[in-house]
Order: C-alpha cells, then sequence, then structure tokens
C-alpha cells in the first residue's frame, strides 16, 4: 500500500513539475518534452494520416499470405473441406506513406520533409494541408520550400500573427517593414524589387493601418509622398505635412496624374541622354527624388455619376496606367488601396491591376474580391485569403512577383503615431513644384507642401 502511495505521489509530483516547467519556461518545455512526444505521434500515425489523406500509394511487395485454396477431388463435395489453408510468400498490393523525415523544431511547431511517392505533386499535398492539421491537432500545415520530388510541410502550433512586435526600421531607401510573416521573418516591402503594390480589403480588414506604417516609415526617407484621397480627404489630409501633393476632388486628381506623367516623362528624357535604362543607373548628384504616390479608395477615381464623366474618367484611368507602366523604371512608385478593384469599374483597372504585382489581400467579404487580387496566384492563396478572421485585422496575404506568397499581419500603426512621423520629418517634403516644375495650385487638398 505504501508503496502505491509513493508511487501515486511521483507520479502528482512528475506531472505537477512538467505544468511549471511549461508555465515559466515554455520555450525548454517545447523543445525538451512536448516537441519529442509530437514526433513520436508523427511518426506512429503517419501511416493512417497518410491513408486517410489520400497520400498513399499501393505498392507490389513480397509477403506471406495465408491463402485459402479450393480442394480439388472427391472431398470437393464436402463443404467442411471445401478449403485448406497454405502460407504462400508471394507479391501483393501494400498502401506506402510517403517517406517522412526528421521533424526539425521550430519556435511555434515543426518542419519536416516528405519524399513525393511517384505521381505526386505539391498541390496534393497544398489540398491535404488542413486534413494533416487536423489529424495532428495543430493550427496550421503549409506546403514550403519545394523541390524537386520532395516538399516540406511546416505545422504551427498557434498563429503566429496573433501577437506582432514592433520591429526597427531599416531606413534603407524605398524599403519598409510594416510587420511580420507567419514564418517569423519581416515582412517587408521593397519597392525597389516591387514597384507597385496593391491593397485590398473589406472594410475595417486594415488597409488604412498598412498605409500609415507605410507613411511612417517612409517619412524619414529622402522620398516624395503624394496622396490621393476620393473620400473627401479625410484618410490624407492628416499626413498633409510630409505630402508633396495632395488631391482630394477628381479634377485635382487629373491634374495631379498630368503633373506625375509629365515627370515621368522628364525622368525618361534625362535617362535616354545620359544612356541609364533607369534612374538607378543615373549618377547620384542626377538621380531624381524617389515618389511614392498613396490611392485610398481606387473605385472612386473610376466611379461615374453620369455619362458626361465618362472622358474624365477614362482620361484619368489612361494617366494611371501610363503611371503604373513607366514608375518601375523611374522610380514613380503605387500603393493602390480599395475594397473592390475589379473590371466592373472599367477597362483600365484590369490593365492597372495588371501592373500591381505586389499584392496584399486583407480579410474579404466576399470571394471576388479575393479573386480580384489574388486570382492569377495560387489557389491555395484565395483559400487562405477567405479563411482570414475579422477578429484579426492587419492580417492579409501578401503575394509578389515570383508567384510566393505569405500570411502576414501588419504591425498596429495607430493616425497619431503616422501624423507624429508625418509632423516630425516635415521637413524632409520635397516642393511638389520645385519637384516637378508644376503649376498646381498650393492650397488644401491640392500640393499641400510643408
Ligand atoms: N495590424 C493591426 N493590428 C491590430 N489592430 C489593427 C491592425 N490593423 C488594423 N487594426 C484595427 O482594425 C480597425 C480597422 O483598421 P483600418 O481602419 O486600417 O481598416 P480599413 O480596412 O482601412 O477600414 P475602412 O475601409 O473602413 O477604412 C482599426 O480600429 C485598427 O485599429
Amino acid at each position: 500500500m505504501t508503496d502505491f502511495y509513493v508511487f501515486l505521489g511521483a507520479l502528482v509530483g512528475l506531472a505537477v513539475g512538467l505544468w511549471a516547467w511549461r508555465r515559466w519556461h515554455p520555450d525548454s518545455f517545447w523543445y525538451g518534452v512536448a516537441f519529442p512526444a509530437r514526433v513520436a505521434l508523427v511518426y506512429l500515425t503517419w501511416s493512417h494520416v497518410a491513408s486517410g489523406c489520400g497520400l498513399t500509394r499501393t505498392r507490389q511487395r513480397w509477403r506471406y499470405t495465408l491463402d485459402a485454396l479450393p480442394v480439388v477431388g472427391p472431398a470437393a463435395r464436402n463443404a467442411a473441406t471445401v478449403v485448406q489453408y497454405k502460407r504462400q510468400l508471394r507479391r501483393v498490393g501494400v498502401e506506402k506513406a510517403p517517406r517522412l523525415g526528421l521533424p526539425r523544431p521550430t519556435r511555434l511547431g515543426w518542419r519536416v520533409r516528405l519524399r513525393l511517392s511517384g505521381g505526386q505533386a505539391p498541390a496534393d499535398y497544398e489540398k491535404a494541408a488542413e486534413r494533416i492539421a487536423h489529424a495532428w491537432r495543430v493550427h496550421s500545415v503549409r506546403v514550403v520550400d519545394v523541390t524537386p520530388g520532395h516538399v516540406t510541410l511546416w505545422a504551427t502550433m498557434r498563429d503566429p500573427l496573433t501577437v506582432v512586435e514592433v520591429t526597427p526600421e531599416t531606413e534603407e531607401l524605398l524599403k519598409v517593414r510594416p510587420g511580420k510573416l507567419e514564418n517569423g521573418q519581416d515582412w517587408i516591402i521593397d519597392f525597389r524589387v516591387v514597384p507597385h503594390w496593391l491593397n485590398a480589403g473589406a472594410t475595417q480588414s486594415g488597409k488604412s493601418n498598412l498605409a500609415n506604417a507605410i507613411i511612417k516609415a517612409l517619412a524619414p526617407q529622402p522620398v516624395a509622398l503624394v496622396g490621393f484621397d476620393l473620400k473627401g480627404g479625410v484618410e490624407f489630409t492628416p499626413y498633409a505635412p510630409r505630402l508633396s501633393a495632395l488631391a482630394t476632388t477628381r479634377t485635382q486628381c487629373r491634374a495631379l496624374l498630368d503633373d506625375l506623367v509629365a515627370e515621368l516623362e522628364d525622368r525618361m528624357e534625362q535617362c535616354r541622354s545620359h544612356g541609364a535604362r533607369n534612374v538607378w543607373r543615373l549618377p547620384e548628384e542626377l538621380r531624381p527624388v524617389p515618389i511614392v504616390v498613396l490611392i485610398d479608395e481606387v473605385a472612386e477615381l473610376f466611379l461615374m455619376a453620369d455619362k458626361s464623366e465618362k472622358d474624365e474618367v477614362a482620361r484619368t484611368g489612361t494617366a494611371l496606367l501610363r503611371v503604373a507602366q513607366l514608375g518601375r523604371a523611374f522610380a514613380v512608385h503605387l500603393v493602390v488601396c480599395g475594397q473592390r478593384i475589379g473590371s466592373d469599374l472599367g477597362p483600365g483597372v484590369t490593365a492597372l491591376r495588371a501592373q500591381l504585382s505586389g499584392r496584399v489581400c486583407h480579410r474579404v467579404n466576399d470571394p471576388e474580391t479575393a479573386n480580384m487580387t489574388l486570382g492569377d496566384m495560387d489557389p491555395a492563396a484565395l483559400d487562405a485569403a477567405r479563411a482570414i478572421p475579422a477578429e484579426t485585422p492587419g492580417v492579409c496575404i501578401v503575394a509578389g512577383q515570383d508567384g510566393s506568397w505569405h500570411r502576414a499581419r501588419s504591425v498596429y500603426v495607430s493616425e497619431e503615431a503616422a501624423e507624429t512621423a508625418a509632423r516630425d520629418h516635415a521637413h524632409l517634403t520635397p516642393d511638389w513644384n520645385d519637384l516637378t516644375g508644376s503649376s498646381l495650385t498650393t492650397g488644401p487638398g491640392c500640393s499641400a507642401a510643408a
């Protein structure tokens, strides 16, 4: 009886010790206890899991079988002696799960490499990812690092984007770190690599927060910021001290776009006369100031109240498209925000969207918006965009021009923080008239230079 109590006491002590370890030092508990236990479970259940997810293949293997053979001759008339059993070595079909590599721990889960069975493609694993996640009792399973014949599955125990910490800015020209990627790395928007960005999502999904993060990060840099805000200027007017120009009416938008196109033509001419393919190849002292154009609610630029506005809208669309097409070589970059940017807004919109190679899709209300933003990319990205919950604003799917995509979340940047950054760096705001030689009138809503 005493032994029983000692044993029970030891068990309770062990349980309390493990609980305390997990409570006060979760990282070492994960690597020391939880991860090895998970690995054992993954290995022990893998053949069942793979079979349930349709990932096994039938292979012919030599096996001893216990066969029932019909007995021939007179004994066959007696039902009790119809068969006789015989062990036999022969080739039979056996279900084989793909070979699992050694799981490697990560802070929030593990990565494991798999060898694809003959006839399988990474897409088979993307389709099965949700079922594998349920079988492994984890938050999500993603297919990452695809190499010929192999895929890596990345399992995460909880959503790494629940809390996103501020990352210090690099202050490299035109590089912004607005948040974190799901894999724990910094989310980097590098306008020199991906020149134009589409920032889409439903209302309250975090679009303005991302715009705030971009403004806050670019404010200390030697760049000109320009705003188009057809919501009466309510979004961008607070940042006016750091904006070289701000258009809040359709007429101002047209004038500002004309200025941008003229500026691009000047830059083109300058590059041509120096034999440079783009502004980055010009001598440093001649290199023009990069311009980042932020457009809030792009649909407003394309909406027509009546037919009389048709020509105006068409001219606006064409000018914007020219800015997008020429901007990449001549350091004029676009960040286009909107709830919808679909072909229903007019033919120019689809062409514009094709120029915006950087895509950010926040939570969407309707599948078409996700389709419009990410539809020409991996279908798994679309599924991930549709699954973004409303309670995590700022979570988005980010896709660059190489076709790869990530779940990401922007760091929370309040309007006040972006406003303070705009005020503190107002002295860096290039004057629009000096920059472009334009005659745009300075005043509320247009050319709001410091
Ligand atoms: N990354 C984030 N982390 C935490 N909270 C966020 C984040 N992004 C946005 N939010 C919060 O979500 C709410 C909506 O964000 P935001 O205004 O950016 O959405 P929106 O898509 O611009 O909406 P709308 O189209 O209505 O202007 C805000 O209250 C903001 O504080």
